[in-house]
């Protein structure tokens, strides 16, 4: 269960009574997500996500993170951006953390997509991709491909805990794919870089909701369809690819941007680096998060599976 961090019911009303967002009614710690601690709040007036930033996210992008989502909503994406409290403030402290609150979407998280549904979320990350043209601000990818071997090296011999072999496997697996990495002529844009089923929010086939932008930066574009294709195309332990979720993320995608030759030509080394950012979190967090913690671990060999799958050409376009 993602609830790191503890709130109490007098620090959430005081934290409430900074905004016009009505009395505290309850609040439910949420248990899906490992990143962040979220929480559903009931107002007299609305509801509310409460998030508070835990490891991942350094407050200091906060306000590039709070400016994209204003900019996407503000062009009719279906994106949650922060409320602002009386004074305009929409990053605040509470209980230690930096936190917001955002506004509730309404939709169901995606845990086993179909194709039309894969279709019409890939669609909206192309309209996504579209509406960044005249966003003004640049972020660094802090898990993009110049993280992924110092996150193996501090991950070391361990690995072999997980499975035995694997530090030896990934470190060929890295050399391969960032052999030439930064030298593709790709377009880069900010994109989402983590849009997994559960940060896609949808009733019936309409997408609602496009969530958790916190990973969210500057770097090739088609690399975000790489991330969606791998976190999408498979089942849940990464050991059987499903072509037509593949097939059907495409075809959405392209309504806004068709595949070129280079695109395609880079497809499956996109698709490789997302499986290793992928398997290195995860297997870190594994290594790190104690096994009696709150927090759900996410299987890191299930993303190893799938870079085999695209290694070996068993995935992909
Ligand atoms: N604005 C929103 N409206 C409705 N539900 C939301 C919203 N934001 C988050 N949620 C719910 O909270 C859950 C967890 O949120 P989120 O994915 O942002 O957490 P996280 O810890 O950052 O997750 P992840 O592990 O995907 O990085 C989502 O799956 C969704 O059900
Ligand atoms: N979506 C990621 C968590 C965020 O890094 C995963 O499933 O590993």
């Amino acid at each position: 269960m993602a609830v790191y961090t503890q709130v109490s019911a007098e620090a959430l009303s005081a934290f409430l009574a900074r905004y016009d967002a009505g009395q505290l009614i309850s609040a439910k710690g949420i248990a899906e997500g490992v990143e962040n601690s979220n929480y559903l709040v009931d107002t007299t007036t609305a509801r509310f996500i409460l998030t508070l930033y835990e490891k991942r996210v350094a407050a200091g992008d906060l306000p590039f993170f709070l400016a994209l989502l204003d900019h996407l909503a503000a062009k009719g994406l279906p994106v949650p951006p922060a409320i602002k409290d009386r004074q305009g403030v929409e990053i605040q402290e509470l209980a230690g953390r930096p936190a917001c609150l955002i506004q509730f979407l309404t939709g169901v998280s995606l845990s086993h997509p179909t194709p039309a549904q894969a279709l019409a979320a890939a669609e909206a990350m192309g309209a996504m991709h579209r509406a960044v043209a005249d966003f003004p601000l640049n972020r660094a990818n802090s898990m993009g491909h110049a993280s992924w071997r110092p996150l193996f090296e501090q991950c070391g011999r361990d690995l072999d805990r997980i499975e035995p072999g694997l530090h030896d496997a990934m470190g060929e697996a890295l050399d391969a794919v960032l052999d030439g990495w930064d030298a593709q002529a790709l377009d880069a844009c900010v994109i989402h870089a983590d849009l997994f089923p559960d940060n896609v929010l949808v009733l019936g086939d309409r997408v609602t909701g496009l969530i958790d932008f916190y990973f969210a930066c500057t770097d090739y574009r088609v690399y975000d369809l790489a991330v969606m294709h791998s976190a999408w195309s498979f089942d849940a332990s990464g050991e059987t690819y499903a072509p037509a979720i593949g097939a059907a993320l495409v075809e959405g995608y392209e309504r806004h941007f068709p595949l070129t030759g280079q695109d395609r030509a880079a497809f499956a080394r996109l698709a490789m680096g997302a499986c290793l950012r992928f398997a290195l979190s995860r297997a870190w967090d594994w290594l790190n998060t104690p096994a009696d913690a709150l927090v759900t671990r996410k299987d890191p060999l299930a993303y190893w599976r799938r870079y085999i799958a695209y290694r070996d050409g068993k995935a992909g376009l």
